[in-house]
């Protein structure tokens, strides 16, 4: 996509468990300065018991989380902040109720079997590797007129957080821990 050309984005980390999600908005959240939001923690704590016990959500299940996560993005938007969330975002009729005048989708593309293998080495997670097959089968990879910019999950976090920021023509301006 484009530089883009947007006031205060806010950037909608977005791709499959274990793509990257979490640990490359940290990366990039840290090195903009921008308020980090993590998808996972808007979660209702029955869709957490339920992907913990080995079951994919339902879209019922994603659609009131999805609400609260579109809310955070209102609110950047009213506060006239930019922000980056994580959110897997997997179908694109999930993406319609995030989309706004300031949302800019960054997905992190891989390949499964390089996925599986970065899950099969996280600890300590609540999402089980088992449920990266059905996290697949429901993704419906964005398109060109969706405002998104396609990462490959290829090299450190923060060499990926670095080409968002570059092909976003956005500006690294906070330096400390989490910064590229
Ligand atoms: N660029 C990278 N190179 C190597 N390992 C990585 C990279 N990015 C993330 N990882 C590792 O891969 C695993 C998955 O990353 P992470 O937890 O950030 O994914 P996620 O998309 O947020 O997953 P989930 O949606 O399940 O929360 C973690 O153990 C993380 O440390
Ligand atoms: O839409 C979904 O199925 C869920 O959001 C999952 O993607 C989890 O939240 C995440 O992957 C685990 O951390």
């Amino acid at each position: 996509m484009e530089k883009t050309a947007i006031e205060h984005p806010v950037l909608v980390v977005m791709g499959v468990s274990g793509s990257g999600k979490s640990t490359v908005a940290g990366f990039l959240a840290g090195s903009l300065g921008w308020e980090l939001a993590e998808g996972d923690d808007f979660h209702p704590a029955a869709n957490v018991a339920k992907m913990a016990a080995g079951h994919p959500l339902t879209d019922d299940d994603r659609w009131p989380w999805l609400d609260t996560i579109a809310g955070w993005i209102k609110d950047r938007d009213k506060l006239g902040e930019p922000g980056v969330v994580t959110c897997s975002a997997l179908k694109k009729r999930y993406r319609d109720v995030l989309r706004g005048p300031n949302v800019v989708f960054v997905y992190l593309h891989g390949r499964r079997n390089q996925i599986a293998d970065r899950l099969q080495a996280r600890h300590g997670h609540f999402m089980p590797p088992e449920l990266l097959q059905s996290q697949f089968e429901a993704l419906e990879e964005p398109t060109p007129d969706e405002n998104v910019l396609i990462v490959d999950i290829e090299g450190t976090p923060a060499e990926e957080a670095h080409r968002i920021i570059d092909g976003l023509g956005l500006k690294a301006t906070a330096h400390g821990e989490n910064t590229i």
